[in-house]
């Protein structure tokens, strides 16, 4: 059986510096989730023309549109690209910029030009849960999305924001600490013996 070997890590965007090029409906797409999960981001948007949502959306938040078409003047000071143009001579030449100033770069829906993949995102306050299916089915991607969206409960962050006033609480070596956190949350998983 292939596994998965991508390896997931949690980006603050808010201290990034993110290029969009292109701001069609997949612009808007990978610009929504990007929001969604990470209000705060800092986005650089380029494109001739933008999807009127894209326009509304970037007003509330930190995204900056530029009017232009894509050169490689846009990728200085970035750390992440994401290329979404309806020109695939121009997603190719984005992926090619990046890969030779070393900035990881997701061309939308095109695996092999991606360093890196967007994930199915679920976030109850200060948990966050990053799915992905390799890039086999973006469709199940988003139903498990949806589905732990609905079973994990809303006050799972009052479960975290708890047990992280509570370890500042206990005395000891952190040995002792890392076991009395496990023995007190060892009933959340029912495991059958
Ligand atoms: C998770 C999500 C995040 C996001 O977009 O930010 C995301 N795609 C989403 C939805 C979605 N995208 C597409 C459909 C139509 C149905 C379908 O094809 O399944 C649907 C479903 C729908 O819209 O209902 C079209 C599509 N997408 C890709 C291909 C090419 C290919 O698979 O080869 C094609 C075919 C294009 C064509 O037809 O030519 C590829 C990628 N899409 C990924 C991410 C990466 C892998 C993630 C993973 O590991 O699963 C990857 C590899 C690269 C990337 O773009 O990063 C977001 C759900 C967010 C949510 O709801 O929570
Ligand atoms: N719409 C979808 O859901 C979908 C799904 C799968 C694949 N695709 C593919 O993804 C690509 C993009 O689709 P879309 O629907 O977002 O297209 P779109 O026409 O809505 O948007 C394309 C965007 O790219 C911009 N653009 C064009 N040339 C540019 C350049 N040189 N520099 C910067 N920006 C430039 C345009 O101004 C526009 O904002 C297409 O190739 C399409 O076949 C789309």
């Amino acid at each position: 059986m292939s596994q998965n070997e991508l390896y997931p890590i949690f980006l603050k965007v808010a201290q990034l510096e993110v290029l969009i090029v292109g701001g069609g409906n997949v612009g808007l797409e990978k610009l929504t989730f990007l929001l969604k999960s990470s209000p705060s981001a800092k986005v650089t948007v380029v494109a001739p023309h933008f999807h009127s949502e894209l326009v509304e959306l970037a007003k509330n938040h930190e995204v900056k549109l530029v009017e232009d078409s894509y050169n490689i003047s846009y990728l200085e000071g970035k750390h992440m690209v994401i290329a979404t143009t309806d020109v695939v001579a121009t997603n190719v030449e984005v992926y090619k910029d990046c890969k030779e100033r070393n900035i990881l770069v997701n061309v939308a829906d095109n695996p092999p030009y991606c360093d890196f993949y967007m994930g199915g995102i679920v976030t109850k306050g200060n948990v966050k849960i990053a799915i992905s299916t390799n890039g086999k089915s973006p469709t199940l991607a988003k139903r498990l999305r949806q589905f732990f969206e609905e079973v994990i409960p809303e006050n799972i962050n009052d479960l975290a924001k708890n047990l992280n006033s509570f370890r500042k609480t206990i005395k000891g070596d952190f040995e002792e600490k890392v076991t009395t956190l496990n023995d007190l949350t060892k009933g959340i998983i029912h495991k059958k013996e």
